[in-house]
C-alpha cells in the first residue's frame, strides 16, 4: 500500500488576491523578483507537484490569464475578506479531490511540498495537513479535502477570517520542515531584496 496521493489529484492553487498594502498597494504576484515575476516563480515550484494549478486574483486579471492559468477570483472581490476567500473560490472551481493552496509571495516553498503534506494526510484520518517550519504554521500552505467546500463557505458566511480558527474545526496532519527559508514570504521592498541576499538560488 503506498501511502501518497497522486499528483493528478490534487489541484494547486496560487493565492495572489491580496491588496499588497505593504508592498505600497501594487500586485505581488507581478512584482518581479531574480528576473521573474513572483508569483511565476511559485507557479515553476508547484506546477510539477499537482495534477493543474489554478491562480486566484482580484486584480490583473488578464495578465494572469496570460500565463495560462484559468484565474479564479474571490465571491466579492471588492472586500478583500482574506486568504481564505481564495480558498472557498479554489475549492468551488477545483474537481479533484485535495486542493494545495500556495501564496504567490514566497518564492522558495518545498518542492516536496504537496508529497509530505499527502502522505500526513494519508496516514492520519486529518482532512487538513499543514507545514510547520521554525515551530511556526505555515498556514497558507494548505492541504485539504476538496469536499469541505461547504463548511468553508459557512464559515466565511458567518464572518470567519482566519485560517487557523478554520483548520481548528477539523482534523489537522502538522508536518514539520527544517528548511524555513522556503516558507520565506515577501511582505515589502525590503524583503525582495534581503531574501535574494540572503538565500542563494
Ligand atoms: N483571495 C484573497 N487573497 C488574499 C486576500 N488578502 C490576502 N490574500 C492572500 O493571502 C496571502 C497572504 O497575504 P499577505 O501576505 O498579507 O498579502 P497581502 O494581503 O496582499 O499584503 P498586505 O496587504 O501587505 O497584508 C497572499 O497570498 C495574498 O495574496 C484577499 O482579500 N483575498
Ligand atoms: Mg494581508
Amino acid at each position: 500500500m503506498s501511502h501518497a496521493i497522486a499528483v493528478a489529484d490534487i489541484t494547486g492553487l496560487i493565492l495572489a488576491g491580496g491588496r499588497g498594502s505593504r508592498m505600497g498597494g501594487v500586485d505581488k504576484g507581478l512584482q518581479p523578483w531574480r528576473g521573474q515575476p513572483l508569483a511565476r516563480q511559485v507557479l515553476q515550484r508547484l506546477r510539477p507537484q499537482v495534477g493543474t494549478v489554478l491562480l486566484n486574483a482580484n486584480r490583473h486579471v488578464e495578465v494572469y490569464r496570460g500565463w495560462g492559468l484559468p484565474v479564479l477570483t474571490d465571491a466579492a472581490p471588492d472586500e478583500f475578506s482574506g486568504p481564505l476567500a481564495g480558498f472557498l473560490a479554489g475549492l468551488q472551481a477545483c474537481v479533484t479531490p485535495y486542493l494545495l493552496t500556495a501564496p504567490c509571495d514566497s518564492p522558495l516553498l518545498p518542492t516536496d511540498l504537496a508529497a509530505r503534506l499527502g502522505a500526513a494526510l494519508m496516514e492520519s484520518s486529518a482532512r487538513i495537513a499543514l507545514p510547520r517550519a521554525g515551530g511556526r504554521l505555515q498556514p497558507v500552505f494548505c492541504l485539504m479535502e476538496a469536499s469541505l467546500r461547504d463548511d468553508l463557505g459557512a464559515f466565511l458566511q458567518s464572518g470567519g477570517r482566519k485560517i487557523e480558527h478554520w483548520t481548528a474545526q477539523h482534523p489537522t496532519a502538522i508536518v514539520d520542515f527544517d528548511d524555513t527559508h522556503a516558507f520565506e514570504n515577501i511582505n515589502t521592498p525590503d524583503d525582495l531584496q534581503r531574501l535574494d541576499a540572503d538565500v542563494s538560488p
